[in-house]
């Protein structure tokens, strides 16, 4: 049962219509007294809660009984509504625990989606579902693990991939976000319509409006062609957001509005864009750190963070390793003909004992040089070990240049048109030599103006 709180009727009978019509069953309140009444005696399973409910339209008294609802029991989803541009009144109340927030006029589709995803989440969570039973349900064929951290994580994702709703994905470096994103994708109904992958630490705020919106023409000096921004590519299916952490300030100004108007305009034309594209965003930052140093906008949080997944690294799912190398070493089988390809159980225990701050992505590429290099069959520490990246050793022999004749941009520079030179302009090789992530290197090939392009990688 859905309670609906708001004092203005034709608010309330049109709520009540458009959930009845999805099957849901409703009670409506229009003053808080008897709103909480219902909470306490009724414990409804989600509450739709306008802020600005009373006369008085500073959505205090909304607030006040957020925050009751919250004190009796936080686990009841409450979603609010606020009027336009109250945008930082229901940032206040989702700090309060409100778990998201709609604005009027509302889109209908929009609710919907978030009041089931909401109810979906919260519904009696089936006890711990074995992996079997979650692949007979859905499709997860490119992750392999049996963690139960892991399995949770699936089902969510399971549960949730056929609602709208926006999922911002976390973890370290190589812990598979993207193929979690893909996921997400692949389980909706949007798999026969585009996933479209955007690397947003990769784009300049200069950039951001042509590369996401795209332009017309003419619309600026060198814009001799019209050209496709990823969000009309990603009409109809999935947008991949990953690094949003790297987003600059002006920018998140940008992807706020697109994402909170569905609208935008291509540059240099005036005609105003309608987008249908479900959001997944990811990142290995905090970005409740960075939101409360002022990186990044709290606004914007909400938005992307319907739900949030948290990958665990591969150091604390050490169970799922000889999972994994078995998986990548089957793979390895078939495309390099090696058909006795295995591992010992020794080199099994000592690969569960790594540390690989790389995650997956490290262990994966260290299965895949190994069985390059070595002509055994059967893999031994030995074969792994020589494989491995040891730390570099220290080299007090260096030869720097004297003190006063280089500053350190322009060495930097240097170094990375050197990696770029030796590694034939290949993104992922130069960036690994230089021992920064692509992201970063592609920041470093704009900042120095260094000609390169993407699709040489
Ligand atoms: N559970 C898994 N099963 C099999 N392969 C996996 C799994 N998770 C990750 N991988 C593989 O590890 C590699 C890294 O994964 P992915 O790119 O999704 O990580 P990421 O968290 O997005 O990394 P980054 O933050 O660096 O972009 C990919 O080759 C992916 O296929």
């Amino acid at each position: 049962m859905i309670l609906i709180v708001d004092d203005d009727i034709a608010v309330r009978t049109s709520l009540s219509l458009l959930l009845k019509s999805v099957g849901n069953e409703i009670i409506t309140a229009d003053n808080a007294v008897q709103a909480f009444e219902v909470v306490k005696t009724q414990k409804p399973e989600l509450v739709i809660l306008d802020l600005n409910f009373s006369i008085d339209t500073s959505g205090k008294e909304g607030m006040t009984l957020l925050k009751k609802i919250k004190a009796f029991d936080a686990a009841i989803p409450v979603v609010l509504i606020t009027g336009w541009a109250s945008i930082e009144l229901a940032v206040q109340g989702m700090k309060l625990g409100a778990n998201d927030f709609i604005n009027k006029p509302w889109d209908n589709n929009y609710l919907i989606q978030s009041v089931e995803t909401l109810l979906q989440l919260t519904a009696k969570k089936v006890s711990s579902r074995g992996r079997k039973e979650l692949d007979k349900k859905y499709s997860f064929k490119q992750i392999i693990g049996e963690d139960s951290g892991l399995l949770t994580i699936l089902e969510t994702i399971g549960r949730v991939a056929s609602t709208n709703a926006s999922v911002l994905i976390t973890g370290e470096s190589g812990t598979g976000k993207e193929l979690i994103a893909e996921a997400i994708h692949e389980n909706s109904s949007r798999i026969s319509k585009p996933f479209v992958k955007v690397n947003l630490g990769g784009i300049s705020s200069s950039l951001f409006e042509s590369e996401m919106f795209g332009h017309v023409r003419g619309a600026f000096t060198d814009a001799r062609f019209d050209r496709t921004g990823r969000f009309e590519m990603a009409n109809k299916g999935t947008i991949f957001l990953d690094e949003i952490g790297d987003l600059e300030a002006s920018s998140q100004v940008k992807l706020l509005r697109v994402l909170q108007d569905r609208t935008y305009e291509v540059l240099g034309s005036s005609r105003t864009k309608t987008v249908d594209t479900r959001v997944v965003c990811a990142t290995n930052k905090n970005l409740n750190e960075m939101v409360a140093s002022g990186l990044f906008r709290e606004d914007l949080l909400y938005r992307i963070n319907l739900i949030t997944i948290h990958l665990p690294s591969l150091r604390e799912r050490p169970s799922d390793i000889p999972l994994l190398v078995n998986f990548f070493i089957n793979n390895m089988k078939e495309i390099y003909s090696r058909p006795d390809l295995s591992v010992s159980a020794s080199a099994m225990r000592w690969l569960q004992k790594l540390p690989l701050p790389g995650n997956i992505r490290q262990l994966k590429n260290l299965v895949e040089r190994t069985v390059l290099i070595s002509h055994n069959d059967e893999l031994e520490i030995d074969d792994f070990q020589s494989q491995l990246n040891l730390p570099a050793v220290k080299n007090n022999k260096v030869k720097l240049p004297g003190v006063g004749t280089m500053t350190l941009d322009q060495m930097e520079s240097e170094m990375v048109k050197q990696a770029m030179n030796f590694h034939k302009n290949r993104i992922t090789k130069a960036a690994a030599s230089l021992g920064i992530t692509r992201n970063a290197l592609y920041r470093r090939l704009e900042k120095y103006q260094i000609p390169f392009n993407e699709a040489e990688d």
